[in-house]
């Protein structure tokens, strides 16, 4: 069986290795559903770290060249998201002519990139640097070009190192109508992460940015 499906207990079946459209079978097991990304009974309820930014507070951004919420990325999504009661963020996002799949509505790819980045931003409430392992998205209703996304994002429950959570992006307003919706699984990870897979160029100037490494430090130091 291959490793990735028996890591994740999916099921594989005879001639899994197979191409099926040109990809491999072991890579497109069935999806498990939502429930996939609940927390198991036994997580643990999510503790906003004693550091946590103050509810209302603007978390910035984690790297310039993020493509959520990096200034330094003309093209990105330049989203401002700020800490929240508890173990939660909120999010804004105008979505731009740039951003569009079909005229004048808003790429799908986009949507989901805006509902992780939210759902990534729990790091700060939990102190704890995680990357997207699995996200799972729903598309409610079409987003025009010009729209104020306001998303929000909390955490569910953590497992180990997994963390799960829930986001949700209504058009307009926190109350308006909603257009997109994510339950995502999150996995901890230390630093050396990035600095072992990132391309070295990048990796030298982030570590030559005192700012960044002030930012990357905070989160090193969590027990
Ligand atoms: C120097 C510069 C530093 C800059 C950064 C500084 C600070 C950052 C601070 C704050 C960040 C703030 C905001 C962030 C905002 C947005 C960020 C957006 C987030 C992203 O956009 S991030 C990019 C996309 N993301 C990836 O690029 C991940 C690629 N991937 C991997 O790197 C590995 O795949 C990894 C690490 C995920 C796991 O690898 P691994 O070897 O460490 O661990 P392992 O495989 O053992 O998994 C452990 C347990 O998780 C389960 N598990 C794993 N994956 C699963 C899945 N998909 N579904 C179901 N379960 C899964 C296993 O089943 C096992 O479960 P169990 O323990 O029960 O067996």
């Amino acid at each position: 069986m291959p490793r990735c499906a028996r890591r994740h207990g999916l099921p594989v079946g005879k001639g899994s290795r197979d191409k099926v459209c040109g990809v491999s079978a072991a890579t497109t097991p069935p999806s498990p559903g939502r429930q996939g990304l609940a927390p198991p009974p036994d997580a643990a309820a999510p503790v906003r770290h004693p550091d946590a930014p103050a509810p209302g507070e603007p978390l910035g951004s984690h790297y310039d060249g993020c493509f959520g919420c990096g200034t330094g990325q003309p093209h990105g999504l330049h989203m401002a998201i700020t800490a929240g009661e508890g173990v939660c963020v909120t999010a804004e996002f105008t979505v731009r002519p740039e951003h569009q799949g079909a005229p004048g509505l808003a790429h799908g790819g986009v949507l989901a990139a805006a509902l992780d980045e939210t759902l990534g931003s729990l790091s700060w409430m939990l102190r704890v640097i995680a990357v997207t392992g699995r996200l799972e998205s729903d598309f409610v209703r079409p987003v025009p070009v010009g729209t104020t996304l306001h998303l929000t994002a909390r955490c569910t429950g953590v497992a180990g190192r997994k963390i799960h959570s829930t986001a949700e992006g209504r058009i307009g307003g926190p109350d308006g109508p909603l257009a997109v919706r994510a339950d995502a699984l999150f996995i901890k990870v230390e630093l050396d992460h990035f600095t072992r897979n990132g391309r070295a160029e990048e990796i030298k100037a982030a570590l030559a940015d005192p700012d960044q490494v002030k930012v990357a430090r905070a989160f090193e130091v969590n027990p």
